[in-house]
């Protein structure tokens, strides 16, 4: 094969690599035996070996960087990465539903989303390719871990368009990967970690990006900061752009026009949730339309269009259960 034909090849294995990783990673609907992709991805590494000047920066082997970091670099978000207030019964649900629809004074629709109980996140992609990934911090500076963030195979490292965007997720640690973490860490001596979003907060605070490859976290994107040109008007609109661009988004989000609606979800959620692959701890309620969210404003720290219902502590019941158990 001539240097032509190599560079063809190597451009070809990297686009089938990269459909087959979202196809498993943000479908998690593999297409092919792990056999075969891991077959092609050692073809890949063979031909990057040799033809070195042909390795593109969204190469699937160029998603693990080699170098650890000596500190993190701070990044200032453009758009302040807020916080949410929250509700804790049904009443103050229905509180909440009264000030949107008299802040509005008329109809509206909600998102409710599943509360993923992780880390939050900020990606910013430049003419379709991943730039810059960065901690939410104190929501205005946050800590630069984008290599660490590539390490995350459900994260695109290029997406479908050429979009200038900056969404936020949260990554987090499946169940089954903290398990099998945390038995690694008391079979090794080590201090297992009290739950998955210490252990994802801590694997996302590692200086060497090969530490945090070996925890396999995963992403899910509820939010945009920015996105240039962008003209849809709602977010459950932008929910669907962001999956058709790749991105993983959750899929168990829900309209819901009603307030009973948003506590039928809420009780669903809290009943099914010991049943999730992943820790959530509430549910996040939108106001749908993007003129009514802008119309509704911000308190000084949190959005007047949101609110997190919070399940109450799990931990708390378990303590709560050891002890009536014990007495
Ligand atoms: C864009 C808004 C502000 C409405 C928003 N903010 C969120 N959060 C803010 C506070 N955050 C925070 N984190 C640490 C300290 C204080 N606040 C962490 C995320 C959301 C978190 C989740 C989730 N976890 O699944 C979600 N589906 N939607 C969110 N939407």
């Amino acid at each position: 094969m001539n240097r032509e034909q190599a560079q063809k090849k190597i451009e070809k294995l990297k686009n089938l690599l990269n459909q087959y990783s979202y196809e498993y990673y943000v479908l998690d609907q593999p297409t092919i035996p792990d056999s075969e992709y891991d077959q092609l991805y050692r073809e890949l590494e063979q031909l990057e070996e040799q033809y070195p000047e042909f390795i593109a920066d969204d190469s699937p082997t160029q998603r693990v960087g080699d170098k650890p970091l000596d500190f993190f670099q701070k990044v200032e978000h453009k758009v302040p990465m807020l916080s949410l207030s929250n509700a804790f019964n049904e009443q103050e649900l229905k509180d909440f539903h009264r000030r949107v629809t008299q802040g509005l004074n008329e109809e509206v629709s909600y998102v409710c989303e599943l509360k993923i109980d992780g880390l939050a996140v900020s990606l910013t992609y430049e003419n379709g390719k991943f730039v810059r990934g960065a901690t939410r911090g104190d929501g205005n500076v946050g800590e630069d871990i984008t290599m660490n963030l590539r390490t995350i195979r459900s994260i695109p490292l290029t997406i479908k368009d050429k979009e200038t965007l900056e969404v936020r997720g949260e990554a987090f640690m499946p169940h089954s990967s903290f398990l099998k973490l945390n038995e690694e860490r008391v079979k090794n001596g080590e201090e297992p970690f009290a739950n998955p979003r210490n252990a994802a907060a801590g694997s996302l605070r590692q200086l060497d990006p090969k530490i945090a490859a070996e925890r396999h976290l995963d992403i899910f994107l509820y939010a945009v900061g920015e996105w240039e040109n962008s003209q849809l008007t709602s977010h459950s609109a932008r929910l669907e752009k962001l999956k058709e661009l790749g991105f993983k988004t959750n899929p168990e989000w829900r309209k819901c026009s009603t307030i009973e609606e948003v506590i039928d979800f809420v009780e669903y959620w809290s009943k099914e949730r010991p049943n999730l692959p992943y820790e959530i701890d509430g549910i996040v309620i939108k106001v749908d339309d993007l003129r009514q969210q802008e119309k509704l404003g911000f308190t000084a720290k949190s959005p007047r269009w949101a609110i997190a219902y919070k399940f109450p502590a799990e931990e708390a019941m378990t303590v709560l259960k050891d002890i009536e158990l014990s007495v």
